[in-house]
Formats: C-alpha cells, sequence, structure tokens
C-alpha cells in the first residue's frame, strides 16, 4: 500500500524549511528521476524531443534537457517561454551546456511533456492545446513529467490532455493521477525521491493505493478436520434477472463460502448444482448479498424482515439502491455493511441519503471528494465506489484500486465482485478487509484472463478465483 495525497506543497517546503534543501536541488532529482527513465529504455544517440513549459514543470524539462545533453540528440521546445524564476535559471545552463532549441515540434524516439503539471491554473489556449495534440499524434514513446498536460488538480482532463505511456511524478503519489478519468492519460505511474527517502518526505495520509502485493488469498484450508460449516454460509438474494444472482452465488462458493444459498422467490430454471435455493434466508446463513438483478419480485415486508431486520453483514449492490426500505441498513452502525454502488446508483444514493441532486459526471470529477464525504456522514459503512479505478472508504479513509482492466467493464463482472465480497464476510472478515480483498481479487482475476479484453466473460473470472496470487 502506498500513500496518495492531494498535493505536495506541504511536503516540499518540509524539505526546504526542516531539511535545508533547496528547489534547486529538488529540481535535479526530479529530472534525474525522468533521464534514469529514459537511460534505462533508449540507446544513445536517439532523439529525445522536450516540451517545456513556462513554471516549473518546464523548468524540471530544461533541467532534463541538460541532463541528456550529449548522450542523446536533444530538441528542446519551448512555446511559451520560460517564466518562472527556476526555469531562466535551467535555461540558462541548458544553453551553457549546448541543448539545442527545436523551432517546431518534431519526430522524435522519446517525448517528454513538461508543459504544466501542478500549477495548471486554467484552460489550456489553443495554440497549447494544438501543440499538445500535435505531440499526442507522434509516435515515440511518451513521459510525462509529474502530471501530463491538460489534467486538473482533481485529475479531470482538459479536451485534450497529452497522453502518456510513463508519467514520473515528483515527490509523492497524487490521487489526481488515481481518477477514472485520468486513467486514459496517465499510462504507468512512476514516483521519483526529490533528495530524501520517500519515507522522510511523506507525512500523513488517509488516503491510500493498492497494490498487487496487498492482496491475501482466502484463507486456506488448512485444518483437516474442517467441515463446510467452518467457513461460513452466504445469503444471495436471486431476484428478477436471475442471472446476476446466480454469477455472484458462484462467485461466493468459489472464493470459498462452505454453504451458499440462493434466497428465491419461486423456482429457478437451472441454477448451478452446488448452490442452495430457499425461499427465505437460511437460519445458519453468516452472511447476505442484495441488490443484484433484483428487481421487484420480493415483498417489501419479506426484505425487511430477512435484511433490514437481521444483524448479519450484508453487501447491498444494484437494484437495492432504488429500494428505501433496504437504505434503511446505512444507519445501522453497528453492523458489518459494504455497499458497492456503480457512479449512477451512487448519485441515486447521495439524493437520498443526502438530499443532494449531483450528476454522474459531478461525481466522476469529484470522486475522492465525494467518497471522503460519504465516509464522514456514514463512517462505519465501507463504500465501495466501482469505477476504473474502485475507491473504498471506511471511517474517513480511503483506498484506490488501480489495478482492473478493461475487459471488466461488461454486465456481470459487479455481481461476480458482490459475490466475492460475500463469501468474505461470511468467512468472518470485517467490512473493510472484506472489501479490499474482494475488490483486489476481481482486479487480479481480470488481469490473468488471457484472452482479447473484449471476450472475457463473468465465468472467466469466477474460474480464475482459484489460483489467484499476488504473485500474479
Ligand atoms: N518544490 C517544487 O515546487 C517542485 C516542483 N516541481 C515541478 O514544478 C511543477 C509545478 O510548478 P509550477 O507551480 O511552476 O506550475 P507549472 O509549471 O505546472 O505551471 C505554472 C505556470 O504556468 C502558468 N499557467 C498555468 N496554467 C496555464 C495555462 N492554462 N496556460 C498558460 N499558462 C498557464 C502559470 O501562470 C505559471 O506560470 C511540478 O508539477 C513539478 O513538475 C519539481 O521540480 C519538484 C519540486
Amino acid at each position: 500500500m502506498q500513500r496518495l495525497y492531494r498535493n505536495c506543497y506541504a511536503m516540499d517546503r518540509k524539505c526546504y524549511e526542516e531539511y535545508g534543501l533547496t528547489e534547486d536541488l529538488l529540481m535535479e532529482h526530479a529530472a534525474e528521476g525522468m533521464a534514469r527513465q529514459i537511460r534505462e529504455r533508449f540507446d544513445a544517440g536517439a532523439r529525445v524531443l522536450i516540451a517545456a513549459g513556462p513554471g516549473n514543470n518546464g523548468a524540471d524539462g530544461i533541467t532534463l534537457a541538460r541532463l541528456l545533453q550529449g548522450r542523446y540528440d536533444v530538441r528542446l521546445s519551448l512555446p511559451l517561454g520560460a517564466k518562472s524564476a527556476m526555469a531562466k535559471l535551467q535555461l540558462e545552463r541548458a544553453r551553457k551546456v549546448g541543448v539545442p532549441l527545436a523551432e517546431a515540434v518534431e519526430a522524435a524516439e522519446c517525448i517528454v511533456d513538461a508543459l504544466f503539471g501542478a500549477g495548471l491554473s486554467r484552460p489550456l489556449s489553443e495554440e497549447i492545446t494544438a501543440l499538445v495534440e500535435r505531440l499526442n499524434d507522434l509516435e515515440g514513446f511518451k513521459l510525462a513529467c509529474d502530471i501530463p498536460t491538460g489534467l486538473d488538480e482533481r485529475g479531470v482532463p482538459s479536451p485534450v490532455a497529452f497522453r502518456a505511456d510513463l508519467t514520473v511524478t515528483m515527490g509523492a503519489l497524487k490521487e489526481a493521477l488515481y481518477l477514472d478519468a485520468a486513467k486514459e492519460y496517465v499510462g504507468r505511474i512512476e514516483c521519483v525521491d526529490l533528495g530524501v527517502e520517500r519515507l522522510l518526505y511523506e507525512e500523513e495520509s488517509t488516503t491510500y493505493l493498492l497494490e498487487e502485493s496487498d492482496f491475501l488469498p482466502p484463507l486456506r484450508r488448512d485444518r483437516p478436520s474442517a467441515h463446510k460449516g467452518s467457513f461460513g454460509h452466504a445469503a444471495v438474494f436471486c431476484g428478477e434477472k436471475e442471472g446476476a444472482g446466480i454469477l455472484a452465488g458462484s462467485a461466493a462458493a468459489r472464493f470459498g463460502a462452505g454453504l451458499t444459498t440462493l434466497v428465491i422467490h419461486e423456482k429457478l430454471s437451472a441454477p448451478p448444482a452446488f448452490l442452495m435455493l430457499s425461499t427465505t434466508v437460511p437460519p445458519r446463513a453468516t452472511a447476505l448479498a442484495i441488490g443484484m438483478g433484483l428487481g421487484e419480485y420480493f415483498e417489501e415486508e419479506l426484505l425487511e424482515k430477512e435484511v433490514v431486520d437481521s444483524s448479519l453483514p450484508v453487501v447491498l449492490d444494484a437494484d437495492a439502491f432504488a429500494k428505501p426500505e433496504l437504505l434503511q441498513i446505512v444507519h445501522q452502525e453497528n453492523r458489518e455493511v459494504v455497499i458497492t454502488p456503480h457512479p449512477a446508483e451512487f448519485a441515486r444514493l447521495w439524493k437520498y441519503l443526502m438530499k443532494e441532486e449531483l450528476s454522474v459526471e459531478e461525481i466522476q470529477e469529484n470522486r475522492f471528494e465525494l467518497a471522503r464525504r460519504f465516509s464522514a456522514r456514514f463512517p462505519r459503512i465501507v463504500l465501495l465506489l466501482k469505477g476504473a479505478n474502485p475507491i473504498i472508504a471506511h471511517l474517513g479513509e480511503l483506498y484506490v484500486n488501480p489495478l482492473g482492466t478493461v475487459a471488466l467493464a461488461k454486465g456481470g463482472s459487479g455481481d461476480v465482485l458482490s459475490g466475492l465480497i460475500v463469501a468474505l464476510l461470511a468467512q468472518g472478515y470485517e467490512a473493510l478487509d472484506a472489501a479490499i480483498q474482494g475488490s483486489l481479487a476481481l482486479a487480479l482475476a481480470a488481469r490473468s484472463y488471457e484472452g482479447a479484453d473484449y471476450s472475457m466473460l463473468p465465468t472467466d473470472l469466477i474460474e480464475r478465483l482459484g489460483s489467484l496470487s499476488s504473485e500474479e
């Protein structure tokens, strides 16, 4: 797990005030971090085009030009000149070592975007937009300095933003790089130390980035005398769209629940043989999941009695967010509760609980902030806000999972996720751990799928659950 920050200003200040470092020193490390990435990828003589802006992001780029000059065929483009004091100083140094200025943007094996970073404060002009488009159209490897040009401090992209293969970010990881929309632009992300170890640079944070190594597969069955009752009993409500409930139930069984029952309204056509059926929650159930394909089958009274009045850990998903009777659960703060809305469902939930209308676009642009606000209002509830980079919120802390792939963009992935979470709740995991591990398992299962990304089925995910490891 790594820490994420809204910005690095306070930590930069600490470097100056407490550690006696200078801006110059920090910048040298920033540029050296980029140079290292380039040296690892390109032989001497390769052409490197660096587009540098007027501020300190540009100054990082100009410093990089100096570091590479002599070994590479460097071209430095300064479309807006050098304006900050550091940019001017770095340009003077770059000139002295003979860095050539590019008249126009020209083809290169490596293209570095150092136009704007953390300081982007207004929309890109037409001239810069056209420049970024030209850079995007070039064929070479694309490296963004700190933050791709065009992403604002939240990570919201301008209509045109630099599309990087690699973003080398300075000092610490920023939330903006992990907004869903930013995933189109950032490419791989590497963080560079700025003259002190990251441990000394970083301050406390309440936001974390999940990594592959955080995944712990469900407990192995290492007690030979154990029986099915030792691994919990997941009860999954299976409603109108019965496929959703069957997927969730199958995922729960595959992810280790000792018993899984589909709670149904009437007979199912052909449930998998390993799932049991019941019209009520079995008395020995240890966790519930409800909402996936639920529709209108179940009477309100039954839901109240079997789900709301129960104290069992519960996952609420999909249609559950359209049922006020089920949403009472969000106020049951002594219960293990995981809610897994996608942005449109979160909008509906927000309106109901917070009495405020939000569009899906507003939610997507402010995912971190809204997840924080939700958690401040309902601290005990575990929120898993779905998206390209799902955010899990609990007690004011956020956990971001960047590991999922676009292969998951298919109906049924969310049903599998609910199944994973309820399987872990049934086995006794706390809600936060169940949400984190379920989310990681889903992402790792998708990454281990070898077919074309458009072809993955939810059942492919379920198949892979038995062989997941964090080394994948
Ligand atoms: N301690 C530090 O401050 C460090 C800063 N570093 C670099 O400095 C960057 C931040 O530098 P700055 O704060 O100077 O910010 P930027 O260089 O990102 O941009 C600020 C400059 O661009 C102008 N500007 C903003 N939006 C514009 C727009 N749409 N069109 C035209 N001009 C626009 C501003 O007026 C200002 O002159 C970081 O992203 C990072 O690359 C690194 O060198 C590490 C240390």
